[in-house]
């Protein structure tokens, strides 16, 4: 078994970024600039949008962190998002999600400008990825596909089973297994809540990939011998004993899966490291398709 290592990973892409940037500043050019827009104070969504904020300063590039509080009007949003799309020095910006209850969250993704939608949630940017198009890929999938191909895992004419078809994770994941080339051609079946027989289904994968956010939910018994798994879960279950009175569990029984898998993602130090080091290739992406643009 090998582990998937996402913190490694991760750090050699934003090493790779950092010398981007360095080269950029040796130029003279503007560096990436990134925006990040947070609406309430849910501890997870504080943590995740500090994680990205400080990763920025540590590769060089920009960042602006634009606070609003939980009572904001979808009204207040949309004006905040057209002024970032409007402001010339902002290269790339994300709209941390889940949004309050009030704001209607597809308006949002629809108002950011698709130059600037470095997340790829906009369905410009979904519809250029599903028809292999040059486009934003959503960061946590993006992640994944990185992973795969840094560790040379053979996709070609492998089953991939997706669990879960969420719009961030697991909807586009089962695209992109799916696609041509590498990481992809893989025959993909995505599953969800209403899948019949997924126990069945999951013990004829080849890679699974888990992004369900249910602790525990993939033993050893659901899973064939030298599976590839990926575990896109990261709930936070309280645990008194740590510093911050909670841990990160992942959807996976990891102990007991990762006898038996060929490839597997911990969790924490897989798939979430991943996603914020995609997020700022992304934004260096943004900024070299603005610059070419402006000029
Ligand atoms: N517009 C938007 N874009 C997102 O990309 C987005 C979002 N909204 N909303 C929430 C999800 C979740 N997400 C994570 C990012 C990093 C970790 C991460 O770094 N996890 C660490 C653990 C972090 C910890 O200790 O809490 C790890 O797995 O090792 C996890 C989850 C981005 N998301």
């Amino acid at each position: 078994m090998e582990i998937l290592d996402g913190k490694k990973v991760s750090n050699d892409i934003k090493d790779e970024i950092a010398a981007e940037v360095l080269k950029m500043k040796e130029r003279g050019e503007k560096v990436p600039h990134l925006a990040a827009v947070l609406v309430g104070n849910d501890g997870a969504s504080l943590t995740y949008v500090g994680s990205k904020v400080r990763a920025c300063e540590r590769i060089g590039f920009e960042s602006t962190l634009v606070k609003m509080p939980s009572t904001t009007s979808e009204i207040e949003l949309l004006a905040k998002i057209k002024e970032l799309n409007e402001n010339d020095d902002i290269d790339g910006f994300i709209v941390q999600l889940p949004l309050p209850p009030q704001i209607d969250t597809q308006k949002v993704l629809l108002a950011v400008d698709p130059d600037k939608d470095v997340d790829g949630f906009h369905p410009m940017n979904f519809g250029k990825m599903a028809l292999d198009m040059s486009t934003f890929i959503p960061a946590t999938p993006f992640g994944i596909l990185e992973l795969l191909e840094r560790y040379n895992v053979d996709t070609k004419g492998k089953h991939t089973v997706v669990i879960g078809r969420s719009h961030i994770v697991g909807r586009p994941m089962s695209i992109l297994m799916g696609r041509k080339g590498w990481p992809g051609n893989s025959t993909v079946t995505l599953t969800h809540s209403h899948t019949k027989n997924i126990t069945q289904i999951i013990s004829q994968a080849d890679i699974v990939i888990s992004a369900l956010g249910v602790p525990n939910f993939l033993k050893a018994e659901m899973v064939k011998d030298d599976a590839v798994v990926i575990d896109v879960g990261i709930t936070r279950v309280t645990d008194e004993s740590r510093p911050k009175g909670y841990k990160i569990v992942g959807d996976v029984d990891f102990d007991n899966v990762s006898k038996k898998a060929s490839f597997i993602t911990p969790v924490p130090g897989g798939v979430g490291p991943m996603t914020i080091a995609m997020l700022l290739k992304n934004t260096l992406l943004a900024r070299e398709r603005h610059r070419s643009s402006s000029k």
